[in-house]
């Protein structure tokens, strides 16, 4: 699985300087010798594990030569985010090589990005998107995100099923007018998806009652990124209540035609709830909360600064304070099962696009590089989950739902040697001046992150 020179060490092929603290336990992804195999623990030979120490587990101090790391874990895999896509006219800033050194950076060595078709055609835009890849510096897979749908696409799908080997789609419920449809053909699109056995994917919006919404905030003068949350004048804060509303109509849909769900980016307590009540009916829903639901909240859209305020502005949006504590229980009890990022940036330049009218703010933050960090802090170091529950839904869960386990998510012989080693007593500050994506902010802005190394083997998964 690797693009980049076997020779090259830990995070180099990509810019990203790496600690001392790798060096010795896989060199270049290569180097196993007699003496090294007594004391290490977990041996690697072209990047792949070849052999563990029997009872290793995920948290235990390990051996790593010549080194002070402390947990050895699966490299982290970002179920969800956005490279080099083309977003409502205005192209993110991080490429396959700039967002990819962000994640390797931040401990996850592989993700899944999403094909955006072109003009409609899933064909040209996995071309596209195959021709970007090629400055890939790590593992990655995709998703193919369905922007319109019509006979073509149908037939399209079955290719990208039969002959690509990509077989999840999502589906936009929202961004009225550009890529969202509407329940008549989500519903043929599920069927579709049901006879291909591919995995159906929903970004859970009304997108009509958005739409309105957003109108009235326009109407009412209210032109600022606080109208981006606050898309209706009948209660505050109404929007929430239509991303559950749409994850309760995608579940009924879903269900009805009986194929499994996957819930991108959930942001609401509201959307969570409709999650919670389908798991426990026994429908086969997945919920993926990203790292900026989880942690941060939505008083930053009042920021009197705009650059500030719209750096902040993603859909669905990032909701009040309650809300992403309210999706760390959910996340922490099993009601939602992996954490992902949707990282997708724009930089000050771009956002400022919608200096007068919040709607022409291109949607979108990043996270692909503070998502180990954020998720330790937040869901280990306060004790809401354990070291071993922390593997599961940065890493573990992903490669079973997508079909890599055991390739990606286990430290196992015949496994990818993508091992991170995450040392719990060191950190750093996490800021745009020093992070590895192109973007100029960062919405985490001065948090901490612990330290983590990831090696950089790269290319597509399944090679
Ligand atoms: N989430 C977001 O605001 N930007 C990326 C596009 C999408 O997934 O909706
Ligand atoms: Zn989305």
């Amino acid at each position: 699985s690797q693009f980049c020179d076997a020779g090259i060490g830990y995070g180099e092929s990509c810019g990203v300087s790496s600690s001392s603290s790798t060096k010795l336990l896989i060199k270049g992804g290569t180097v196993v010798n007699a003496h090294e195999m007594e004391v290490a623990d977990v041996y690697v030979e072209d990047g792949i594990i070849v052999a563990v120490r029997p009872n290793i587990k995920v948290g235990d101090d390990v051996t790593v030569l010549d080194a002070t790391g402390k947990f050895v874990m699966p490299g982290g895999i970002d179920p969800h985010t956005h490279l080099d896509m083309e977003f409502m006219g205005s192209g993110t800033i991080d490429d396959f090589f700039s967002g990819q050194a962000a994640a390797l950076a931040g401990g996850t060595t592989m993700h899944i990005d999403f094909v955006i078709p072109v003009n409609g055609s899933l064909l040209s835009g996995l071309e596209a998107y195959e021709k970007k890849s090629k400055k890939s510096c790590m593992d990655y897979g995709f998703h193919m995100a369905i922007t319109k749908w019509d006979e073509v696409v149908s037939k399209e799908m079955e290719i990208m099923v039969n002959e690509k080997g990509i077989n999840s789609f999502k589906f936009f419920m929202a961004y009225k007018g550009s890529f969202m449809i509407n329940d008549e053909l989500l519903l043929q699109a599920f069927k579709k998806c049901k006879s291909l056995g591919a995995l159906a994917m929903v970004h859970a919006e009304n997108g009509d009652a958005v739409y309105e919404g957003q109108r009235r905030m326009i109407e009412l003068g209210i032109t600022g990124p606080e109208g981006h949350a606050l898309s209706s004048p009948q209660w505050l804060n109404f929007r929430k209540r239509l991303e559950g509303e749409a994850t309760a109509r995608a579940i009924k849909l879903a269900g009805f035609v009986n194929t499994p769900l996957y819930v991108v980016h959930v942001m609401s307590i509201d959307a969570m709830e409709e999650i919670s009540k389908a798991r426990k009916s026994g429908l086969k829903v997945i919920g993926e909360p990203v790292v900026s639901g989880l942690v941060l909240n939505d008083s930053w859209l009042w920021d009197p600064d705009f650059i500030t305020a719209a750096k902040y502005v993603m859909s669905p949006p990032i909701r009040a304070a309650g809300h992403g504590k309210a999706l760390q229980a959910a996340l922490s009890m099993g009601t939602l099962q992996l954490v992902g990022t949707d990282h997708c940036t724009f930089n000050s330049t771009q956002k400022a696009l919608g200096i007068d009218d919040f709607q022409k703010i291109p949607n979108g933050v990043n996270g692909i590089e503070e998502r180990m960090h954020l998720v330790w802090d937040t869901m280990v170091e306060s004790g809401q989950i354990s070291v071993t529950d922390y593997v599961r839904v940065t890493s573990t869960e992903c490669a079973r739902i997508f079909n890599i386990y055991p390739r990606k998510g286990a430290i196992r012989a015949g496994s990818d040697a993508d091992i991170i080693i995450l040392n719990p007593n060191s950190s750093f500050e996490i800021s745009a001046k020093s992070h590895h994506s192109r973007s100029d902010t960062n919405v985490y802005e001065g948090w901490r992150g612990k330290e983590a190394t990831a090696p950089s083997l790269g290319g597509p998964w399944w090679l």
